[in-house]
């Protein structure tokens, strides 16, 4: 389509949900977008990748961009994470920080102000989430709180604040229309940056390696909460299979730091790998579309976390 085709009106931009782990971006996000894109999971730090959902209308096309959570870095791991936030950060219109109703302001949230603040003249928006799990009462403070957060800590200077602040919430479908107005204000008018229809930029082969690491952390998240890289070593079209019932062939290797981490992950006579194997291959052939056919290997990458080395050779 030709861009004349839009209306004047129409905006479009990049948009980012940075917050803490587990104040609700990838549930948001896919709320949204209305379709599974990101990674979602009850345990923290499950997005490690930047993954991109886009929420189209009449009049506006959000590209959202997930960010992992944006923390204190404490290993290489986090630094090279946090680099990777900010470089994201940089290129974005309009920045959405996610603070959940019910807990109370803290340190990581200030954290994360204090990098937003370096971003000169992007729209940042603060996003209340899970508002369903608070009384009003406890909102009201909350709101006042997040207030008081983006006139010290984001615009010490000026005192103006976040641009606007947004209670919402994905259970009961609370407010996720606003949210999307809001950011879509906060754009540049432009025709839409991607064409019709497309919901996500990402390679097949970054998804694929999500998934399979949240099949593998679903079960063995708390012995194993940092220590998990997947990485897909070749993926195709198997030749020969009828076209209307095609087989992907996905060979994997879930890397961990140490042998004992192996065993946890391979489980007593290989049960524990079986049963990831199957969650990952069953939303796998969900996410592509086709037959799939999942080759899994464990393989140890000692201190990987700490080694760069490794770490580019795992795409981090
Ligand atoms: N009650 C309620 N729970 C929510 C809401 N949104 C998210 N959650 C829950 O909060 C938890 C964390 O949500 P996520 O979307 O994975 O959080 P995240 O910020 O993407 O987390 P990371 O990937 O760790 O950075 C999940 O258990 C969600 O079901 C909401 O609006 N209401």
């Amino acid at each position: 389509m030709m861009p004349t085709e839009y209306p004047e009106h129409f905006r479009s931009g990049f948009v980012s949900l940075v917050g803490r782990p587990n104040v609700g971006k990838s549930t948001l996000t896919n709320a949204m977008v209305g379709s599974k894109i990101a990674i979602t999971s009850s345990k923290p730090q499950t997005t490690r990748r930047v993954i991109r959902g886009i929420v189209s209308g009449d009049d506006h096309q959000l590209i959202l961009v997930d960010t992992p959570g944006l923390h204190r870095p404490r290993t290489l791991l986090g630094e090279r994470l946090n680099e990777l936030v900010a470089e994201t950060l940089a290129g974005m219109d309009a920045v959405a920080m996610c603070i959940p109703a019910n807990e109370k302001i803290g340190p990581g949230d200030r954290f994360i102000a204090e990098q937003l603040a370096k971003l000169h003249k992007t729209p940042i928006i603060a996003l209340v989430t899970k508002v369903d799990t608070v009384t009003r009462g406890v909102l009201a403070d909350q709101l006042i709180a997040v207030q008081q957060l983006g006139e010290e800590i984001l615009t010490p200077d000026t005192g103006e604040g976040f641009t606007e602040i947004v209670p919402v919430s994905v259970q009961g479908d609370v407010q996720v229309d606003t949210v999307v107005e809001v950011l879509t204000k906060s754009l540049p008018k432009s025709p839409p940056l991607y064409p019709d229809g497309e919901v996500t930029d990402e390679p097949d082969d970054i998804m694929v390696a999500e998934l399979i690491r949240e099949a593998a952390l679903e079960d063995v998240f708390d012995e194993l909460p940092h220590s998990l890289a997947v990485v897909v070593t070749e993926m195709g079209l198997r030749e020969g299979e009828p076209e209307d019932q095609p087989i992907t062939d996905i060979y994997a290797a879930i890397y961990v730091e140490r042998d004992s981490q192996k065993g946890i992950i391979i489980g007593k006579g290989g049960q524990q790998l079986r049963a990831i194997r199957q969650r990952a291959r069953k939303n796998i052939q969900k996410l592509l579309g086709t037959r799939v056919y999942l080759d899994l290997v464990v393989k140890v990458a000692k201190e990987w976390q700490r080694n760069p080395k490794h770490m580019n050779r795992l795409g981090f």
